[in-house]
């Protein structure tokens, strides 16, 4: 491969016609090759700007009607918003020249498409089918390729650029422009990978709409990426039918969803809903805490049985005889008839609520046949005042009363006899007395709802009426997830398909699986396609090294990335004084901020107020990332919770008292679980502060 062309470039501020001054470097005009591309880009820029103008001389004024006229005006304001050009960034950020057999076409690729005066196309948006190649061809598999170009790119202009000569062998798998974009120093919110997006990653972004896919990979090795690009690929090549049914993003926490929020806006993707489980299972608030056992309990597959039980119970047995007065007469239907279609009903596998609103209707059939024995023939629309009279309503709702979610739950919880009746062969003795509640709430509205109870309540709620399905959903950390909640995740696709993302060994739920198999299956996706990630984008090699010393103990079996990383990276341990511990904490987040790139304090959840305080009281500005705070991109130094570092990184991260943050847990493996997860979120180096001995794999 050729090695990458960086010119030297003395930097100037320049202003743009779109934003604020951006300090650019200037072109360098002593290279032909980056002299034509910069002019190639430029072309683009006046196209993109010839594109918005035509947008913006649209007139919505010229629709049918004041109803269309606003619809037509909120499309073109998207599509001119959707034309600016964003002076941080290029236009382009590869090409390819196909091979004198594939045409010789050159295609400059980037982030959306812009097409010249002709409709001939100046850059391919890189979702498109012909950008595949600049991404996965090979010299063994070439897809018509003879040269692939990256460009280096500092704030709108291209800087470098770096060959690939497939025609002749002429490639290698460590490009300084990946590497260099790997190696940056992290600073706010995550960014796309638009550009360095890996052969093994793409086949995971373009997989077809129809495939769900579940990837499994160690900290660090892209997950979180590549499944955000996945829902732009699938918006872009499906965009009609998922326009219409929508697309999901669901994490761990606000925090998490606030580090990923600007991926897909930067890749002009606005219509993707993010959310976390538990205010995806819109079912209020949660105001209580589960005993460890009683939420391991409510998580499991097992009570989907239950609720269903506890649900079709409801409908009653037909026994006394209909009576309607209609005119003079009064017609009687007796109960074995009514029976009769309350089990066709059953039968027929609809939901609850879907069938209580057939009932009256069939009821009323079961009269008119009886008006129609006696020769007369009223016709349907005295059937249907007959399903809406009073005696038909009150039977019908005798036999099949109105439900919703919170009074079954209520029922099951607060009733022992009905949870005996649901569980019965399912659920032991002792653990129905663990589900009860010891003093039930009065009322089904005075109910204190757990997390876990969410994803019961959704159970009841899908049983009763139908929950729609969106037409993709990622579901990332997905090894935390209870099976109750994987079944809710998973109903929300149920005609559309899923990305799964996960890690086995990051598991830190009591309810967290150990196997993929088996969380899919909760999702009702036993067809799945499994892909392994395990080259490592994130950690370095000393850190990963150092987390990975966890693995035997708490995920045996699972192995740690192959760091790609080629800076090795910093690893501080730092064993203090009870009394210096504090202090060697503040010392060590002013040395990591000095330093360009973000900082991340990570600490036993118990000890977040304390170091607040102790930054505070030493002038260190810092922001909070508790639960329910979401990321700042003006704060360098974020204090972090250990519960709450799941999916985030940092270029530097401090870490507090391992020991502490591992004895939190519940049980030794998941306490070692979230330690792996702290100890994987760094990008340059990590310190290790503490008093406590680390936990045994640590010190060996
Ligand atoms: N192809 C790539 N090019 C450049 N950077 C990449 C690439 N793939 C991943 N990265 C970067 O690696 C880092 C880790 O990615 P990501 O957060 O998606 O990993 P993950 O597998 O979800 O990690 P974790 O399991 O720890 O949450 C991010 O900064 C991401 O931008």
């Amino acid at each position: 491969m050729s090695s990458p062309r960086v010119p030297g470039h003395p930097r100037t501020p320049r202003p743009t016609e779109d934003g604020p001054a951006v300090p650019a470097p200037t072109p360098d005009t002593a290279d032909p090759t980056l002299a034509a591309e910069q002019a190639h880009l430029e072309h683009a820029r006046d196209q993109l700007r010839r594109m918005r103008e035509s947008a913006e001389s649209l007139d919505a004024g010229t629709a049918a009607d004041a109803f269309n006229a606003a619809y037509l005006e909120g499309a073109l304001a998207r599509r001119v918003a959707s034309l600016r050009d964003d002076p941080r960034t290029t236009l382009f950020f590869g090409r390819i020249d196909h091979t004198e057999d594939a045409g010789r076409e050159v295609l400059h690729i980037g982030r959306r498409h812009v097409g010249d005066e002709h409709g001939d196309p100046v850059v391919v948006d890189w979702r498109a089918p012909m950008s595949t190649a600049f991404y996965r061809a090979s010299p063994t598999e070439p897809m018509g390729v003879r040269l692939r170009r990256r460009f280096g790119v500092d704030r709108g202009r291209l800087t470098a650029y770096e060959d690939e000569r497939l025609d002749r062998g002429d490639v290698t798998d460590r490009s300084a422009i990946l590497a260099a974009e790997i190696e940056r120093p992290r600073s706010g919110p995550m960014r796309d990978i638009v550009s360095t997006i890996q052969p093994e990653q793409d086949e995971i972004v373009r997989s077809d709409l129809a495939t769900t896919i579940c990837v499994q990979g160690a900290p660090g090795t892209g997950k979180t990426a590549v499944g955000l690009h996945r829902a732009a690929w699938l918006l872009f090549s499906f965009r009609s039918r998922l326009d219409r049914s929508g697309v999901l993003v669901v994490g761990p926490n606000r925090a998490f969803l606030d580090h990923i929020g600007a991926v897909l806006p930067s890749l002009g993707e606005v219509r993707v809903s993010h959310a976390t489980v538990d205010t995806l299972l819109d079912h209020g608030r949660v105001r209580a805490e589960d005993s460890p056992d009683a939420a391991m309990l409510k998580g499991d597959a097992r009570m989907a049985e239950v609720l269903r039980r506890a649900v079709w119970s409801r409908v009653g047995r037909a026994e006394d005889a209909l009576v309607v007065p209609r005119g003079s007469r009064k017609w009687r239907v007796p109960g074995y008839d009514v029976q009769d279609e309350v089990d066709a009903l059953v039968a027929r596998g609809v939901r609850y609520e879907a069938a209580r609103e057939l009932l009256p209707q069939r009821i009323a059939h079961l009269v008119m046949l009886r008006i129609e024995r006696s020769g007369d023939f009223p016709g349907d629309r005295v059937q249907d005042s007959i399903a809406r009279s009073a005696p038909v309503k009150a039977y019908a709702k005798g036999l099949w009363p109105a439900l919703d979610p919170a009074a079954v739950l209520f029922g099951l919880l607060s009733d022992a006899d009905a949870l005996a009746e649901a569980a019965a062969g399912i659920l032991t003795d002792d653990e129905q007395a663990v589900l009860r509640w010891s003093s039930p709430p009065r009322t089904k509205g005075a109910a204190r709802w757990t997390r876990a109870d969410l994803a019961l309540l959704d159970e009841a709620a899908d049983l009763l009426e139908r929950t729609p399905s969106l037409g993709h959903v990622v579901l990332d950390e997905a090894q935390d997830l209870s099976p109750m909640q994987l079944r809710a995740v998973g109903r929300r696709a149920s005609t559309g398909s899923l990305t799964v993302l996960g890690d086995i060994a990051q598991g830190t739920t009591s309810w967290a699986t150990d196997s993929w198999d088996t969380a899919m299956g909760h999702l009702a996706r036993e067809d799945h396609e499994l892909v392994v990630l395990d080259r490592g984008f994130r950690v370095p090699g000393l850190v990963i090294d150092f987390a990975a010393r966890l693995l035997p103990s708490m995920a045996p079996g699972l192995g740690a990335p192959r760091s790609v990383r080629d800076d090795p990276g910093r690893l501080d341990v730092l064993r203090v004084e009870p009394d210096r511990r504090s202090a060697a904490v503040v010392d060590a987040v002013r040395e990591a901020s000095a330093q360009e790139g973000s900082v991340g304090v990570i600490v036993p959840d118990a000890f977040v107020t304390a170091m607040s305080a102790a930054l505070t009281r030493a002038e260190v500005p810092h922001g909070r990332l508790d639960e329910g705070h979401g990321d700042d991109e003006d704060r360098q130094v974020e204090l972090v919770p250990a519960s709450v570092a799941k999916g985030l990184e940092f270029d530097r991260v401090v870490v507090v008292e391992p020991a502490a943050i591992a004895a939190a847990e519940p049980d030794e493996r998941t306490g070692l679980r979230r330690l792996y997860v702290v100890l994987t979120r760094a990008v340059t180096g990590l310190t290790v502060v503490h008093t406590d001995p680390l936990p045994g794999p640590l010190a060996d």
